[in-house]
C-alpha cells in the first residue's frame, strides 16, 4: 500500500519534505496540504505538481478521510493541535520538533497515544538517522570504547539574526543535541547546569553567547555541550565520546582537501540546510517503511519528545538560575519501554 500523506504547514521544511516524498523517496504520496497561508498550500501543490487537495486548515484535513498519515511542520505553537487531532483521528503523525511548546503539552500527547494503545506519532530528531551519528552508536552498544564517561559536543553556527534569544540556544539549537545524546548513550539527564563564557562581540546587545551547558546522567555520565551560534567560521557539529577504553568522534563532514597558496585546507559549511540532508531523507523513508511494514513507527516517539521538552525547559531555568538544575521526567509509560 502506498501511504497517503496530508501535510499541515507548507513553509520551508514542509515544502523541503514535500519534495523529497515526492521525488526521492518511496511508498508514499502527498494527498493533501493546509497551511495557515492558503497561497502557501496552493503553491506546493503547483511548485510540485501533487496530485493533491488544498484544505481550509488541519481539522478537515484529517477528517477528510482521504489521508492514512499527517505530516506536521507548521510553526511550533501549533503543532500540538494537530498532532492531537491526528492521534485522536488514529492517524499516523510525523511531528517536525517541538512536539509540542510545553512540557505539559508533550504530556498530553504521550497520554493521547497511550490511550490509543498503539504508537502513531515520529518527532523529527533526524539526527538520529545520521549515518556518522549512528557510527557513534553502533560503537557505544558494541562496548568498542567500553563505558562512555564523558562527551564533548559543540553546536556552532556561523551566526543567528536580531530575533534569535538566548532561551533558543537552547529550545531551537541545542534541542538537537539534548534529543540525540540520550538516545547515543541509553541514559537519561539527570541535572544541567549553564555557563556563560565571555561573550563574543559578534553577538546582538540581548544575546549571550557562547553557552555552555553541562549535563549529566542518570548513570553518571558528563556531557560538556558547547553552543556558539556567532562562531562566524562556519557550521560545525563536532561530538565526541570519551569511554573507559577509547575515543569516539563524530567525522567531519566529507570535503575535498586543498592544497593552494602554501595551505593545505578542507572547506567547513556554512548553512546548517546542507549539514543533515540524508540523515531527512532517511528519517522520513523510515517512517514510511515501518508504517507500511509494522504498522507503528520506528523514529523517535513522543516520550523522546517530551523529554526533549523537560529538558529544553530545566535548561532554561537553569540560563536564568545559574545553578545545577535537576531533571525529573516521571515514569516512561510501557508503550516505549
Ligand atoms: N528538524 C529540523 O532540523 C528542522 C529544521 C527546520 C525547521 N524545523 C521545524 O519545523 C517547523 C517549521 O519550520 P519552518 O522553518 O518550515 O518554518 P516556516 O515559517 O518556513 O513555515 C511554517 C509554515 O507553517 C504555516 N502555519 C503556521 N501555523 C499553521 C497552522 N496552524 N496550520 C497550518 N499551517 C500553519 C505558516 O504559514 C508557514 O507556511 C518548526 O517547528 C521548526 O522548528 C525543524
Ligand atoms: O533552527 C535551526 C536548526 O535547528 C539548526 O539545526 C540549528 O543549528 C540552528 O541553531 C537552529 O536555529
Amino acid at each position: 500500500m502506498t501511504l497517503k500523506i496530508g501535510v499541515i504547514g507548507t513553509g520551508a521544511i514542509g515544502r523541503e519534505h514535500i519534495r523529497r516524498i515526492t521525488n526521492n523517496l518511496s511508498g508514499a504520496t502527498i494527498v493533501a496540504v493546509t497551511d495557515v497561508n492558503a497561497e502557501a498550500a496552493k503553491a506546493a501543490v503547483d511548485n510540485y505538481k501533487l496530485n493533491a487537495q488544498v484544505f481550509p486548515d488541519d481539522k478537515t484535513l484529517i477528517e477528510s478521510g482521504g489521508v492514512d498519515a499527517i505530516l506536521v511542520t507548521s510553526w511550533g505553537p501549533a503543532h500540538q493541535q494537530s498532532v492531537m487531532a491526528g492521534i485522536e483521528a488514529g492517524k499516523y503523525v510525523f511531528c517536525e520538533k517541538p512536539l509540542a511548546t510545553t512540557a505539559q503539552g508533550c504530556m498530553e500527547i504521550v497520554q493521547a497515544e497511550v490511550r490509543h494503545g498503539k504508537k502513531l506519532v515520529q518527532v523529527g530528531f533526524m539526527r538520529r538517522y545520521d549515518q556518522g551519528y549512528q557510527q557513534l552508536k553502533h560503537a557505544i552498544d558494541s562496548k568498542f570504547i567500553g563505558e562512555p564517561l564523558m562527551i564533548r559536543c559543540a553546536h556552532r553556527n556561523p551566526e543567528v539574526d536580531d530575533k534569535y534569544t538566548t532561551d533558543m540556544a537552547i529550545t531551537d539549537t541545542l534541542v538537537h543535541e539534548i534529543d540525540v545524546l540520550h538516545w547515543l548513550v541509553n541514559d537519561d539527564y539527570k541535572s544541567v547546569q549553564v555557563a556563560y563564557p565571555k561573550k563574543t562581540r559578534h553577538a546582538s546587545s540581548h544575546l549571550r553567547d557562547p553557552q555552555v551547558v553541562t549535563l549529566e546522567t542518570q548513570g553518571g555520565i558528563l556531557i560538556n555541550a558547547e553552543i556558539f551560534v556567532n562562531c562566524k567560521y562556519g557550521y560545525d557539529i563536532q561530538c565526541e565520546v570519551i569511554g573507559e577504553e577509547g575515543v569516539v568522534k563524530l567525522p567531519e563532514v566529507p570535503s575535498i582537501t586543498f592544497r593552494k597558496e602554501a595551505q593545505l585546507g578542507t572547506h567547513i559549511l556554512m548553512d546548517w540546510k546542507q549539514r543533515f540532508l540524508d540523515a531527512y531523507d532517511r528519517e522520513l523513508q523510515d517512517f514510511i517503511d515501518s508504517i507500511r511494514l509494522s504498522g507503528e513507527p520506528q523514529g523517535p516517539t513522543s516520550w523522546d519528545g517530551y523529554i526533549a521538552a523537560v529538558t529544553a525547559d530545566v535548561c532554561v531555568r537553569a540560563q536564568e538560575s545559574g545553578r545545577q538544575e535537576s531533571v525529573e521526567l516521571g515514569e516512561k509509560p510501557t508503550l516505549y519501554k
